[in-house]
C-alpha cells in the first residue's frame, strides 16, 4: 500500500490553499509538487500551498523558533515561494486551532516576512497584525489592453502596485499578468491590484496575483490598498495619531483594514477549513515528475 500525506483544503474570503501539515518537514515539497496540488483539475486545487512545519524543523525558520513554534511555509499555486500570505496565516492559524496546538487568543506565527501576531477571536474571525507598509518612491504604470493607469509602490513584505481605476471591468479577464513598467520597480514581479471606490473608507478591488493569476482575495493586497486609498486622501495616521480603517470588499468577500498611528497594520477577516483527507504519496511523486 503507498505512503499517504495528509492534508486538508481552506480558505479566507475565497483566497484558497491546500494545507499540508508537516512538523518535522520530511515531505518533498518541490515546486512542481506544489503546482501538482494546487491544479484545478487533477489536483486538488488552490491558489496556494500552506505547508506547516516547525520552525526549529525548517532552515528559513529555525531563528524564529524561540518566538514562534510554527513556520508558515507558503508557496504560490505555480510553486513559486512568496514572503508572506495575509489570508493564509489567518487559514494556517485557524489549521493550529482546529488540530489542537493553540488556542483561542494570540498566536504567534513564523513567516519569510518576520513572526506575525495572529489573534483568534471567540466570534470565528481572525486578526492578523501584518507589520508596516513600506512605500517605495517612484511613478510606476500598470497596463492592460488598451488601459493604462498610475499606480503606488506599496510593499507589504511582498510586492504590490494598486492602480485606481474607474470601473473594476477595466482590469479585463486577467488570465494574464498586467504588464507595467519600469521593469526596475518589481525585479521579482509584482502583485497587482485594481480599485474602485465605494463610499469613505470603503474600496472594491480585484487582484492579479504574482504566481497565482486572479484570485478571489488577498489579504496583503487588501493592507496596501487599504495604505494607498489612505494616502490618497492625504491621511496618514503617523501624522494624525489617529488610526484610518478601510473596508476592501473583494469578489470573495470583505477584509477590514486598520493603520495605526505607529504604522502597524492589522487585518481582520474569515478563515475557514472545509475538507481534510489524504493524498496518495505515489501520486503526487508522479504528477510532480510530469511537471517537472
Ligand atoms: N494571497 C496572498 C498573497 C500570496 C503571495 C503573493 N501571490 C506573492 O507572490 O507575493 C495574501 O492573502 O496576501
Amino acid at each position: 500500500m503507498s505512503t499517504r500525506i495528509a492534508f486538508l483544503k481552506g480558505h479566507g474570503t475565497e483566497n484558497d490553499f491546500v494545507i499540508v501539515p508537516d512538523p518535522e518537514n520530511v515531505i518533498d515539497l518541490s515546486p512542481a509538487a506544489v503546482a501538482a496540488l494546487c491544479d484545478r483539475r487533477a489536483g486538488i486545487g488552490g491558489d496556494g500551498v500552506l505547508h506547516v512545519v516547525r520552525s526549529a524543523a525548517h532552515p528559513e525558520a529555525e531563528d524564529m523558533a524561540a518566538e514562534a513554534e510554527w513556520f508558515m511555509d507558503y508557496r504560490n499555486g505555480d510553486g513559486s515561494v512568496a514572503e508572506m500570505c495575509g489570508n493564509g496565516v489567518r487559514v494556517f492559524a485557524r489549521y493550529l486551532q482546529r488540530a489542537g496546538h493553540v488556542a483561542e487568543g494570540d498566536v504567534a506565527v513564523a513567516t519569510r516576512g518576520g513572526v506575525k501576531t495572529v489573534h483568534i477571536a471567540k466570534d470565528g474571525d481572525i486578526t492578523v497584525g501584518m507589520g508596516k507598509a513600506l512605500l517605495p518612491e517612484g511613478e510606476v504604470t500598470v497596463r492592460v489592453g488598451e488601459h493604462s493607469w498610475p499606480a503606488r509602490n506599496v510593499n507589504m513584505g511582498n510586492p504590490h502596485a494598486v492602480a485606481f481605476v474607474a470601473d473594476l471591468a477595466h482590469a479585463g479577464d486577467l488570465l494574464s499578468p498586467p504588464s507595467y513598467s519600469p521593469a526596475s520597480a518589481y525585479p521579482d514581479g509584482v502583485n497587482v491590484e485594481f480599485v474602485v471606490d465605494r463610499g469613505p473608507g470603503h474600496v472594491a478591488m480585484r487582484v492579479h496575483e504574482r504566481g497565482s493569476g486572479e484570485t478571489r482575495s488577498c489579504g496583503t493586497g487588501a493592507c496596501a490598498v487599504a495604505v494607498a486609498t489612505a494616502r490618497r486622501d492625504g491621511a496618514d495616521p503617523a501624522v494624525t495619531g489617529t488610526p484610518v480603517t478601510c473596508t476592501v470588499d473583494l469578489p470573495g468577500g470583505t477584509l477590514v483594514i486598520t493603520e495605526r498611528p505607529d504604522g502597524e497594520i492589522e487585518m481582520t477577516g474569515p478563515a475557514v477549513i472545509v475538507a481534510e483527507g489524504e493524498i496518495d504519496a505515489e501520486w503526487l511523486a508522479d504528477a510532480a515528475r510530469r511537471r517537472a
